[in-house]
């Protein structure tokens, strides 16, 4: 049991810790990556942490997948060729399901515990594997897109952990370079970005980094995630050269995924009231 005093000490968030009450401990165990633990909290549902970050609520997920996704799904006319790297749980899966256009969904997770984890005690987030388009591939990402084919996919979302352990490479420019290279011309990426309150040096790092690899543009967006550490959390939406595609003008009707409330397709967080709100700010 770590001492009070190691709480702080998470490279990622120096002198913080945050903390939920345990009603009782789920699943705890470990992966060649990483220790996982799994636990039914007092208020936020299931909580799923690992390596002592929490990477998931059963109450907040939706904030998290649903941005993540649509801002990135939304903003083309109409993606077909979909990847994900990393959301082993399932909620991003879940999240792009929801758009009609899509025809192939590919996910590159490196642990497969995180899947097992998820089945047992996700099963909201867990529906994403449901989906017939859903294609596993366990493994390493970096790996996975070197072998793919250039110019495969109309969007890529980067769903991973922090960029501490398995995670470190997934922000360094070589990986961009390949994740650009398996977009099509005007492809788009939606990445975990961190907070802004908290790494403003690697979301600096990161931006430039994608302004030298996406000449379609890039922009830095953010959601209110309470239990991640300053209860915020960023995505880079970068474009690949190629037909222009607009961030704050969502060319994808996000009315059709939203209006369509059959089978749970429901938003619980994304509206593209917000986003006009978005685009209203960013037009001020
Ligand atoms: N599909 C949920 C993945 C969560 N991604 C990360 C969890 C840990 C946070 N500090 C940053 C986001």
């Amino acid at each position: 049991k770590p001492s009070k005093a190691q709480y702080f000490n998470n490279p990622m968030w120096p002198g913080e810790a945050h903390s939920l009450k345990v009603e009782k401990i789920l699943y705890q165990g470990k992966s060649p990556y990483q220790e996982v633990l799994v636990f039914e909290s007092s208020t936020y549902g299931n909580v799923l942490v690992l390596d002592g970050i929490v990477q998931l609520t059963d109450k907040d997920e939706c904030a998290y997948q649903e941005m993540v996704t649509h801002l990135a799904l939304c903003s083309i006319p109409s993606p077909k060729n979909v990847l994900v790297v990393g959301g082993g749980d399932g909620g991003v899966l879940r999240e792009i399901a929801k758009h009609d256009s899509v025809e192939s969904i590919d996910i590159c997770e490196i642990d497969q515990l995180v899947i097992d984890v998820c089945k047992d005690f996700f099963p909201r987030l867990y529906v994403g594997y449901k989906d017939p388009r859903v294609k596993l591939h366990v493994g390493d990402a970096v790996e996975f897109l070197r072998n793919s084919p250039e110019g495969k996919y109309d969007a890529i979302i980067v769903d991973s952990s922090d960029p501490i352990g398995p995670a470190q490479e997934l922000v360094e420019k070589p990986f961009f370079q390949t994740i650009a290279r398996a977009l099509k011309p005007g492809g788009v990426l939606s990445n975990l970005a961190e907070s802004m309150w908290l790494h403003t040096h690697l979301i600096q790092d990161m931006l430039s980094i994608c302004r030298e690899v996406f000449k379609g543009g890039v922009h830095y967006a953010w959601a209110s995630v309470p239990t991640y550490p300053s209860g915020v959390i960023g995505f880079l939406l970068c474009a690949k050269e190629g037909p222009p595609v607009d961030f704050l003008t969502p060319v994808n009707p996000i009315e059709k995924i939203e209006g369509a409330t059959k089978d749970g397709r429901e938003m619980r967080f994304y509206n593209s009231e917000f986003i006009r709100l978005l685009l209203f700010c960013q037009r001020l």
